[in-house]
């Protein structure tokens, strides 16, 4: 490991997070040495393997690989790492609870306090605690009382939420669209310890992107950010379901509406429904926050956005159900796509996992495919979801290795994942492979539609006039 002279950071969790974050602070700032710990023993031995990294993002490896054992460590020497650091990242899970006082809405703090409390055992000289993680507002506050507690030396804690998206992880930590920082600007500590986390952004932020404000603005701002951007996706997605009442094209209509400049294009396309750890996770947590704060109607205009996507992962198997003649009761269907959105193994609240346990409760036999989600994850997120057993699931479910392999006697193919490749496919001969009538339920619209209805396949698509082949009630 690196020399003690040098300034050291520590980042308690090497998930999705504190990985890619802590290997790009590596190399953008040679002059800091980086120690990445986790208490999982298995995730820290992949960051140290010479062959897949525990996450894939594009441009990931070749990060970690150039400054891995140089300035940036993966270990599983919790306390020795909190123990040499200046700066201590807390990057770990904040899951909405699944028990208790608020089950099923606020977010889990479990990880967080024990991460606190074993820096609060440990430490025995001032450090800056970072609150990477998405935190419900007031939970630096909770944590400082953790941290003082000891009473052995004395913490700052900053709120730094990350805002990087999967599958672009690399590009949005290299050139953020703001860097915000949270801290007590009304004591000179506090402002050391913003100043210290600006500088070390500074090696390569511009310095008009790096915002501070107080704790509590910045741990809400992650939050509401992300309620903005998921409700972009369900307004979006309302429409889609008006569009194919009307004949009206849901591409057309976005397109047309995000050129007003003041709306702007990202962020609106329909989709079979958002997934990813994040939307409904924060969202549920803004919606726990309002309702303890007595306000119970903002709660509920909170809670209608993810209200909103499990009527669109509803609508969407309905469509496929009443498509194949109101029955999928041992028919073939192959699912192209499992992960939560392109150019990534993730599938935390993936739509798939839900169009997957509906199909499967109809006792439709399904085929997925999709090009890097382990098989192991795919098993384990539809035996977690689904009621039946994995004996019984068995029976339903296959994985394939290809997207031929998946579509081959098949009555209907399911696009649950905006992957690149799927564009690219033979058509032709899926089509010759396929049962016939042959379907395609277009999922994140990506195929050409006229393409394939002129090569003979039924074609469903989010939002865009209805194929007059299909069964529709
Ligand atoms: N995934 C994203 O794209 C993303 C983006 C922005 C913010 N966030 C937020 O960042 C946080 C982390 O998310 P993630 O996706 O990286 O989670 P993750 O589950 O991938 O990683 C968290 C890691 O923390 C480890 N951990 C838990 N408790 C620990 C402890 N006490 N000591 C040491 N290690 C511990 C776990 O073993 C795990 O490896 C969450 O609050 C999330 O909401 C996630
Ligand atoms: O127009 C769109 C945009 C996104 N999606 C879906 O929405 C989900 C989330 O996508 P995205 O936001 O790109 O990925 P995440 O990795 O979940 O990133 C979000 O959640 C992170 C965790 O908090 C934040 O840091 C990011 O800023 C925020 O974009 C995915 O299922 C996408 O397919 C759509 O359906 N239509």
């Amino acid at each position: 490991m690196g020399s003690t002279s040098r300034f050291q950071i520590c980042c308690i969790g090497a998930g999705y997070v504190g990985g890619p974050t802590m290997a790009i602070i590596a190399k953008k700032c040679p002059t800091i040495d980086v120690t990445v710990v986790d208490i999982s023993q298995r995730r820290i031995d992949a960051w140290n393997s010479e062959a897949d990294l525990p996450i894939y993002e594009p441009g990931l490896k070749e990060a970690v690989m150039n400054t891995r054992g140089k300035n940036l460590f993966f270990s599983t020497d919790i306390d020795g790492a909190i123990e040499k650091a200046h700066m201590i990242f807390v990057a770990v899970n904040t899951p909405t609870k699944k028990d208790g006082l608020g089950a099923g809405r606020a977010a889990d703090l479990t990880y967080w306090e024990l991460a606190a409390r074993r820096i609060a055992k440990v430490a025995k000289s001032p450090k800056i605690i970072v609150e990477k993680s998405t935190v419900p507002i007031k939970t630096a506050e909770a944590i400082l009382t953790v941290l003082n507690a000891s009473g052995k030396t004395r913490f700052q804690v900053l709120s730094n939420p990350e805002f990087l998206a999967e599958g672009t992880a690399v590009r949005d930590l290299e050139s953020p669209d703001r860097i915000l920082i949270g801290g007590n600007l009304k004591d000179e500590d506090g402002t050391a310890a913003v100043e210290k986390l600006v500088d070390i952004y500074s090696h390569w932020v511009p310095r008009e992107r790096i915002i501070t404000t107080n704790v509590w603005s910045s741990e809400l701002s992650k939050l509401v950010a992300n309620f903005f951007l998921a409700q972009r996706v369900s307004s979006i997605n309302a429409v889609s379901a008006l569009c194919e009442s009307s004949g009206a094209d849901v591409d057309e209509v976005s397109t047309a509406v995000g050129l007003d400049s003041r709306i702007g294009s990202k962020f609106l396309k329909a989709s079979v429904g958002f997934g990813g750890s994040c939307f409904q996770k924060d969202i549920l947590n803004l919606v726990y926050l309002s309702e303890s704060m007595g306000l119970k109607d903002i709660a509920e205009y909170f809670h209608w956005v993810v209200k909103m996507n499990d009527l669109q992962k509803e609508r969407f198997v309905s469509r496929i159900i009443h498509g194949l003649f109101n029955t999928v009761t041992g028919k073939r269907i192959a699912i192209l796509g499992f992960a939560f959105k392109k150019d990534t193994g993730d599938t935390r609240e993936s739509a798939a996992i839900s169009v997957c346990q509906r199909l499967v409760d109809e006792r439709a036999h399904l085929d997925i495919y999709d090009p890097k989600v382990e098989e192991s994850q795919i098993w384990q997120d539809i035996s977690t979801a689904s009621k039946m057993d994995r004996l019984e699931l068995e029976k339903l479910i296959h994985i394939s290795s290809s997207p031929y392999g998946a579509a081959q006697g098949s009555h209907a193919l399911v696009v649950c994942t905006e992957w690149d490749e799927f564009q690219d496919l033979d058509f032709e001969k899926i089509l010759s492979i396929m049962e016939k009538p042959a379907f395609i339920f277009d999922g994140r619209n990506i195929l050409n539609h006229e393409y394939l209805r002129k090569l003979g396949f039924v074609v469903y698509a989010i939002g865009k006039p209805l194929d007059p082949r299909l069964n529709v009630v």
